[in-house]
């Protein structure tokens, strides 16, 4: 079997799928393989495609790898870049890692959640400035966790980490929207209701969802409008769940009151962006599910969903 891996990817994916006897075919560079050289690279005729949420795997790649292709496997929670009705039009299969990276992103979550409530990078700045004079007793304060409505948008296994997390705060109620009601929601006092109400009552807000026709934009105008002044805004889910130029001005006009983004619409954001001057926000770098233990067991876990599929299984992250 021939799989093409379209980056350098982490070895214990690579081993798996050579002690299979699999002939793997890398892109080999930590960038993203241009379309052009993927579609061209697909010529020469695959089994399975080992790829990233940067590949658009669509029409072009597709057709350029013909009928040899049978699993596009992708290295990511993430599918958006897989173009599914095409794919199983040609009887293909794909799969992604929807389990491995939970508890990595819900950290990273619970991170960005204290970092803002407590004004980490202000104070890092302030010190790095040479700011930091004696003690104030009104400088840099922040808020704490305990007795503040938290609302989660999107209680997937994501949201369902943060939730398990962000109850050791001593928080006084965990709320979560999601298109509906999910029934393990109870084994972490997480209270279905509705958008509008999750927008009124929460301190702090965490987008834990997919992009969907639903969710693009969910995070807009009016709904900045019915947040509290003083709330703060998490994104770890993806970029276009949240309307960049109405946070922004949200941010700027002191509609709500802080921001921190992990995923962006585009990604990566152009240095020149905007956003990036806005009040009170941070963004980081699409990293959340950055650690060598997740990176790891992504690999691992695409490449057994490819080798489940080559040997005619269903993978464990069939899409
Ligand atoms: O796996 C994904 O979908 C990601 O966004 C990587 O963090």
């Amino acid at each position: 079997m021939k799989i093409y891996v379209t980056r350098k990817i982490p070895e214990p994916g690579v081993k798996l799928m050579r002690d299979k006897g699999y002939q793997l075919d890398f892109w080999d560079s930590d960038e993203a393989i241009p379309h052009n050289e993927l579609v061209k690279n697909m010529k020469k005729k695959y089994d399975g495609l080992y790829c990233m949420l940067t590949d658009n795997i669509d029409k072009a790649v597709l057709e350029a790898a013909g009928s040899q292709l049978k699993a596009v496997c992708t290295m990511s929670v993430g599918y958006e870049h897989l173009n599914l009705e095409e794919i199983k039009k040609r009887n293909i299969v794909a799969a992604n890692c929807s389990t491995v990276s939970s508890d990595c992103v819900s950290e990273f979550a619970l991170g960005l959640i204290l970092i803002m409530a407590r004004r980490l990078i202000e104070g890092y700045e302030a010190v790095k400035k040479k700011e930091w004079g004696p003690w104030k007793p009104m400088w840099l304060l922040g808020f704490e966790l305990i007795g503040k409505t938290i609302g989660i948008v999107g209680l997937g296994r994501i949201g369902f980490g943060i939730a398990e997390r962000v109850n050791a705060f001593k928080i006084s109620k965990l709320l979560y929207f999601d298109v509906r009601r999910c029934s393990y929601d109870k084994d972490v006092n997480a209270e279905f209701v509705t958008f509008d109400r999750l927008l009124a009552d929460c301190d702090v807000i965490c987008i834990s969802c997919n992009l969907t026709n639903e969710t693009k934009d969910m995070f807009n105008k009016a709904a900045f409008a019915k947040m509290k002044r003083t709330a703060c805004l998490i994104n770890v889910g993806r970029g276009g769940v949240v309307n960049q130029d109405d946070l922004s001005k949200a941010l700027n006009d002191d509609v709500i009151k802080c921001a921190a983004l992990d995923v962006t619409e585009p990604d990566p954001l152009p240095s020149d962006h905007p956003l990036h001057s806005t009040k009170n926000l941070i963004i980081t770098p699409h990293i959340a599910s950055s650690t060598w233990e997740a990176r790891n067991a992504m690999s691992e876990v695409a490449a057994n969903n490819m080798i489940a599929i080559l040997s005619g299984k269903d993978p464990a992250g069939k899409l």
